[in-house]
């Protein structure tokens, strides 16, 4: 390759534009493998973050989504008070078609070459029988099933998480944090939109749903209650809270324009396309934005406490931390006429830098 060709200087380009430490190329012809590791910061403890399998039109936006879902991981544990850094996997491909029990492991013996500089589980399009897999190479990796002695699936986690970043929002917008009569939009109703549709549905909030799975959509609909809706009419909705849980960059200028909802608060990593602008446009529309790596938080939590062995109870308080943690953000986003993006990433921030200090004196 020459010198100084493209790919190898927007690679680069990419890599320090956000302070990311290291990306690790991932090809296996035998079992078809493609996948890309990104390490973004090992400053608070090794890097940690699921796999997302994903069709991903090009190398380009697989490559993206790794750099901003490790980004993203790096300030969820800090925020979070996980000793952790922030790491991503993507494996490009069509989870229903192509991933195998070799495919897995294969990626399961690259993770084990990082020597435990990243620890890996479930993520949109994976689950606990890959993790499975994966463990049969390395033990670089958490959420595997409660049979072998896992945490077992993170998802129930990360929705108690959003279900309580939803209420505190709801609360700081409403008076109180009660959810009967309001109307959340659930956008995926995979392994975290299903469990935050049951709990959202117990309290009597009334749930819309969207899902491109159309048999997912219709059981989901039958089971909880809730009413489908189509894809595309979703950002037209006069509704309370817009709970995103499928991809990531569903706020972006064009969806903020037609949005009328008071709040968003849902799973999905990356909510904003563009986290300065989007913010922005989002504080000036007074439309309350709960950040996304700060509620879905607790599937990370539950990873956490398989590595460390603190088990369920552990992981159950520190889940519910969430709900005055989204307070504290909210409240610092308004003492400081900032928006709530820039107020988490400014406590994330803080503790990596004081860790840092203390770091240089062992
Ligand atoms: N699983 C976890 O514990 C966890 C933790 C933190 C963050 N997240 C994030 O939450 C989101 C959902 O994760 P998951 O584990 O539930 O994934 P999942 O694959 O189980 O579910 C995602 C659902 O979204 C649907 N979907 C995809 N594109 C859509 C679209 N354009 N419109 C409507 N529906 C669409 C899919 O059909 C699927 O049903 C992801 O962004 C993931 O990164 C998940």
């Amino acid at each position: 390759m020459p010198a100084n060709s493209s790919l190898d200087t927007s690679i680069l380009e990419q890599l320090s534009a956000y302070g990311h430490k290291k990306l690790v190329f991932c090809n296996d012809a035998d079992t078809g493998l493609k996948a890309i590791i990104a390490i973004h910061d090992t400053t608070l403890g090794p890097a940690l973050g699921g796999t997302r399998m994903w069709s991903y039109a090009t190398e380009g936006e697989a490559l993206e989504d790794a750099l901003r879902l490790s980004r993203g991981m790096t300030y969820k544990s800090a925020i979070t008070g996980l000793n952790l850094g922030g790491g991503k996997g993507v494996i490009i491909g069509d989870s229903r078609k192509d991933k195998t029990e070799t495919l897995m492991r294969s990626y399961g013996r690259f993770i084990k070459n990082l020597n435990g500089e990243f620890i890996t589980a479930e993520e949109m399009g994976t689950n606990t029988r890959d993790m499975e897999y994966i463990r049969m190479e390395t033990s670089y990796v958490t959420g595997v099933p409660e049979s072998i002695g896992g945490a077992g699936n993170p998802a129930p986690f990360t929705a108690q998480g959003v279900y309580l970043g939803i209420k505190a929002s709801v609360k700081e917008v409403f008076g109180t944090d009660m959810l009967a009569g309001r109307t959340v939009v659930v956008q995926g109703i995979g392994n975290v939109g299903e469990h935050l549709v049951a709990l959202l549905r117990k309290e009597n909030a009334e749930v819309l749903i969207s899902d491109i799975n159309q048999e997912q959509l219709t059981y989901v609909a039958r089971k909880y209650k809730a009413k489908p809706i189509e894809a595309d009419k979703i950002f037209g909705i006069d509704a309370d809270v817009y709970a995103p849980c499928a991809m990531g960059a569903t706020v972006n200028s064009k969806t903020i324009e037609r949005m009328k909802f008071a709040i968003i608060a849902g799973s999905a990593n990356n909510q904003l396309k563009d986290e300065v602008l989007d913010s922005e446009l989002l504080l000036q529309k007074g439309i309350l934005f709960a950040p996304d790596y700060l509620i879905n938080a607790g599937g990370l939590i539950s990873c956490y406490s398989e590595l460390t062995g603190f088990g369920k109870k552990r992981t159950v308080q520190l889940t519910e931390n969430i709900y005055d943690a989204t307070r504290n953000v909210i409240k610092l986003s308004k003492s400081e006429k900032i928006s709530t993006n820039i107020a988490a990433n400014r406590i994330a921030e803080k503790r990596i830098a004081d860790v840092k200090k203390i770091k240089s004196s062992y």
